[in-house]
């Protein structure tokens, strides 16, 4: 038998989605010569509590099934450990398994699982929280927060959510310091770090990102008036923001990011985060997590 198989699974993620993969994950790997365990998350930050938990049992793989809220929190846990993350995406968005080209069809990716094939990817880190996917201090922030508050966990409440955060914008003036040189002080839009390639719904505003590369796609744009909102959409569906003349697109290792408030308003692989600090540090850790992705 091979060695233990934990599953994290998120029940609200997604479309309800979350609810009935434990009984397909179940049927399925009874079936197979394999030992697993699955878990249900109660609430935020749950998932990590169990995957720290879990470790001390020495397993295989710790698969997180969910959105990329949920992967970032099992992720957490296993940042420089010898564990691989699986993962079944679940989530309404799916941004960092869209990158890894993880199957969609659930019993594909079950299969993958059996598979392991672990690829190693770089983990981006803000202030003490690692994230593998992209944050965001800008407009994309507000959106977050905007849907975290809502009920309709789908593209429906990221539009109402868009929509909001449109109309009560108001610039984020910062101070942004990119490899310990470049000064960039200004009232922005959009201040954005990356990891990946997608951002969900297959949106990207880092087209250009590599999970392997050992940086961060940084972009920035500084504040715009309506029309240019329009042309920063328009650029960021057509995959060209680096075409847009208020864009700064830039390769980095490091990004410091002060503000005169005394919070900073997050968006972390796309769950609202509310730092009490207004200096904050981004950085990347280089092949830091073993994940399984497809053959
Ligand atoms: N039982 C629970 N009740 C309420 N929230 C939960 C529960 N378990 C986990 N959560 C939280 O649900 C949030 C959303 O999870 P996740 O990102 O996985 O799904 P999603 O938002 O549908 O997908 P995506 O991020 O891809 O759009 C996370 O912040 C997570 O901490």
């Amino acid at each position: 038998m091979k060695n233990k198989i934990i599953f994290i699974i998120n029940p609200i993620a997604g479309k309800g989605k979350g609810r009935v993969i434990e009984t397909e994950i179940q049927h399925y790997f009874s079936q197979k010569n394999v030992e697993f365990e699955t878990f249900l998350t109660k609430s935020i930050g749950h998932a990590t509590e169990i995957a720290n938990q879990v470790l001390t049992k020495n397993p295989e793989i710790i698969v997180a099934c969910g959105g990329d809220g949920t992967i970032n929190e099992v992720a957490q846990a296993l940042v420089c450990s010898n564990v691989a993350l699986g993962i079944i995406p679940i989530g309404s968005g799916n941004g960092l398994a869209a990158n890894l080209h993880i199957p969609k069809s659930t019993e594909k990716a079950f299969e993958m699982i059996l598979n392991a094939k672990i690829n190693k990817i770089d983990a981006g880190k803000i202030n003490e929280k690692y994230f593998f996917s992209n944050m965001g201090l800008g407009i994309d922030a507000d959106v977050i927060n905007n849907y975290a508050q809502t009920k309709t966990r789908n593209f429906l409440g990221y539009v109402s959510a868009s929509t909001k955060a449109i109309f009560n914008f108001q610039p984020k003036k910062f101070s942004i310091e990119l490899d310990n040189e470049h000064i960039l002080d200004d009232d922005f839009y959009f201040v954005f770090c990356s990891n990946s390639n997608e951002a969900g719904y297959g949106i990207s505003f880092s087209p250009n990102a590599k999970l392997n590369d050992g940086k961060l796609d940084f972009l920035a744009v500084k504040k715009l008036n309506f029309i240019k909102q329009i042309q920063f959409s328009a650029c960021v569906l057509g995959k060209q923001i680096e075409k847009m003349n208020d864009a700064k697109v830039l390769q980095v290792n490091s990004v410091k990011f002060n503000s005169n408030q005394p919070k900073t308003i997050a968006q972390v692989d796309g769950e609202a985060v509310i730092f009490n600090q207004n200096s904050i540090e981004v950085s990347i850790v280089p092949n830091a997590l073993n994940v399984i992705v497809p053959n």
